[in-house]
């Protein structure tokens, strides 16, 4: 094959090095893996998406739904130097997956489709690996097609780009009828122009005439770019010398390390083009495993071997299973870990782990049956270490669950809590006022994907049901009422008598009570239990829910020296209560969260409507922090509204937008919603 890139090669190989496929949804990173494993030998033949053959989306939801549910790591090697390649899930739905395998990576090779319209869709993938500083790189894939415009595709990344792109080739174009394809590239720092050959490395040719002045252009933009961040290169350039190569490979390693620049390549997975020009860049370009290291917060030359763990899942043969990255030092049997002793050390291969006696600074081994090591744990041999690693992605989506088979609640919590340490997207929990187990994750495929392992590796049946929202209630009036319980039925008999008034109070200020008891009128023994009816009776009010933000004033009342007792002096403060929330005027309350939605600008307007269609009040907006081109939109929803918001809201921005939610304030409720909401519940209550 062709060399594309420097002839002369490093004496010292590098240690292993980790590159994640990371992209929108469907762009093709497991199938330029394919590509990748084809063109370093690791396999044969190449599978295909369709044919449920691929050596990345190997599970059962993955290749049922023709989309990467979860990371697929791989390990190869390119001219004597191993390479760990993780494919990641493209679906805004497992974007965790993608995070996590990020963090570790020495290079992310960002896989884009060849179309500016889907171009905004890479833009929150650009944003986590600007913000954390992870040196990336673009391949622009699916050029196998006819009419293709880079130009565009480039113009539309750079505006959503923090780092400057670099573009490293440009287009060889041929007539296809009234369309133009790319049969090649001239790669523009060693200025060599190359023919794709159908199943065969490309072709070096003379560089096609009609292509020198725009190469020159692409060259002098490259090294106008370089040069922002090397004052040799400025003066060489403004002296009007010609960089050497070297000095040009230099700099594009230097600042790709330090994640100054993005080098954008372009190519077909599917049909094997540009391929060997990617694999030549990282293999001089991209960084080694300390700068990862230093970038985690760790010194790679410790003494102690130090690992990053970046995913963790439960297998029925191997228990919690913990992949990690060496950052430092060799990992091998025996070594301790905090609580954990390595034991069955491996490799990892998708989904096949070989026995392994060590694994070396910058692999990713496999650690079975792990007691403490978790997703973003970062540990030496001395313990564990400070750790920069993000916080999960806020849960966006929700739906409650409940179990078909009764006694099944303990081993549903279990397998709960294994699917959220396998995804830190994921959580569950019972509603504070409702009561009911909610799932929570990213969008509905992902609860989808939880809900399949539960069914298939925990075997158990599950049903999913709406959330419940946690209506409450509350009056607008003053009222007072009288509750007698009396019962007499030979022997010992029932006497209580308490009269209170209801007083509204203030939203927020809960529930008070007191008394103003006169003469004795109710023994005092018996007053805590009138308040004990009286909270009782305000679990359920006319309406039906919860009653809260009243005060009851116990005024009056009568006992029998006989047959008074708590219980009947209970019952009748139960009574009383219930008499006077029917005339105090009850208005329903729903609960309203404050959401803080981020979106692309070009999409702000689509958002604010999204918000008034869902009875939202805009609090404001503004530029969102950090993020150029993007708005942040303060807003006070009703929570009904919010539980499945993002799926409206991600059709409306290309995918992008998302949001955070917490909980704000409980607010009136009137007219058809409220009939609505009361008569529904009625309904249920039956
Ligand atoms: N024409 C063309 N199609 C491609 C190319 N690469 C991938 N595809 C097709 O694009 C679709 C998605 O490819 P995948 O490789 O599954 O994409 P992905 O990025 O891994 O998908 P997710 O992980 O689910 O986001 C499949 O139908 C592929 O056959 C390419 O270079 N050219």
């Amino acid at each position: 094959m062709p060399d594309t890139a420097r002839s002369t090669s490093s004496s010292h190989p590098h240690p292993p090095r980790v590159a994640a496929l990371i992209g929108p949804y469907s762009s093709g990173k497991t199938s330029l893996l394919e590509s990748l494993l084809c063109a370093t030998g690791r396999i044969h033949r190449k599978g295909t998406i369709r044919d449920h053959n691929t050596v990345g989306d190997n599970n059962p939801q993955s290749r049922t739904r023709e989309m990467s549910t979860e990371l697929t790591c791989v390990q190869t090697s390119y001219l004597g130097e191993e390479w760990h390649f993780i494919d990641c899930p493209g679906s805004v739905d497992f974007a965790q997956d993608a995070r996590e395998a990020a963090m570790i990576c020495d290079v992310a090779i960002v896989v884009i489709d060849c179309d500016p319209g889907r171009v905004m869709t890479v833009a929150p993938i650009l944003k986590f690996l600007d913000r954390n500083r992870i040196p990336h790189l673009v391949f622009i894939n699916k050029t196998d097609h006819a009419g293709i415009r880079l130009r565009d595709n480039i113009d539309a990344l750079q505006s959503i780009s923090e780092r400057p792109l670099v573009l490293r080739e440009i287009p060889i174009r041929e007539a296809d009828g009234n369309d133009e394809t790319i049969t090649g590239f001239v790669d523009i720092v060693s200025e060599r122009a190359y023919q794709y050959l159908e199943g065969q490395p490309s072709k070096l040719i003379t560089m096609p005439s009609n292509l020198k002045s725009r190469e020159g252009e692409a060259r002098e933009g490259l090294l106008e770019t370089l040069a922002d961040f090397d004052d040799n290169l400025l003066e060489q350039i403004l002296e009007d010398q010609t960089p050497a190569p070297d000095t040009i490979y230099d700099n594009l390693q230097q600042d790709l390390a330090k994640d100054l620049i993005v080098p954008v390549f372009f190519g077909s997975a599917e049909q094997d083009h540009g391929i060997v020009r990617l694999l030549k860049s990282l293999r001089h370009e991209a960084p080694s495993s300390d700068v990862c290291a230093h970038r985690l917060g760790i010194d790679p030359d410790d003494s102690q071997t130090v690992l990053q763990v970046f995913k963790t899942v439960h297998l029925s043969h191997a228990g919690r299973f913990c992949f990690a990255r060496v950052l430092s030092g060799q990992v091998k049997n025996g070594d301790v870990f905090g609580g954990d002793k390595v034991s069955g050390l491996c490799s990892v291969i998708a989904d096949k782990h070989e026995k392994l006696e060590r694994g070396v600074t910058g692999a990713i081994v496999g650690l079975p049956r792990t007691e403490h090591l978790r997703t973003g744990t970062l540990i030496g041999t001395d313990g564990l270490m400070d750790n920069l690693w993000p916080d999960p992605l806020p849960p966006l989506y929700e739906t409650g669950l409940e179990v078909t088979k009764p006694g099944d609640d303990v081993k549903l919590t279990e397998a709960l809590r294994h699917l959220c340490e396998q995804d830190r997207s994921l959580g569950f929990g019972h509603h504070e006022s409702t009561g009911q187990l909610i799932l929570s994750g990213q969008g509905d495929i992902h609860l989808q994907c939880a809900l399949a392992q539960l069914r298939d590796h925990y075997h158990l049946e599950i049903a999913t049901t709406p959330v419940l929202t946690g209506y409450q209630e509350t009056i607008r009036r003053l009222s007072s009422a009288r509750g007698r319980y009396k019962k007499q039925t030979g022997g010992h008999g029932q006497f209580g008598d308490a009269a209170i008034e209801l007083r509204p109070q203030g939203r927020g200020d809960g529930f008070e009570f007191s008394e103003h008891i006169v003469g004795g009128a109710i023994p005092r023994q018996y007053i805590s239990a009138v308040e004990k009816g009286v909270r009782d009776g305000l679990r359920s009010g006319s309406l039906g829910f919860p009653v809260v933000d009243v005060a009851v004033k116990l005024v009056d009342g009568s006992f029998h020296a006989v047959d008074s007792s708590d219980q009947a002096f209970q019952m009748a403060g139960r009574i009383a209560i219930t008499e006077a929330l029917k005339v105090a005027g009850p208005v329903l309350l729903e609960p309203v969260d404050h959401c803080t939605i981020s979106i692309p600008s070009d999409f702000t307007s689509k958002a604010q409507r999204l918000v008034s269609t869902r009875r939202g009040q805009i609090l404001g907006f503004n530029a969102k922090d950090g993020w150029q081109g993007w708005d942040e939109i303060e807003v006070q929803m009703p929570t009904s509204e919010t539980a499945d918001m993002v799926t409206e809201l991600r059709s409306l921005t290309q995918g992008t937008g998302f949001f955070t939610r917490r909980y704000s304030h409980m607010q009136e409720l009137t007219g058809k919603q409220a009939d609505m909401v009361v008569s529904q519940h009625a309904i249920d209550g039956k």
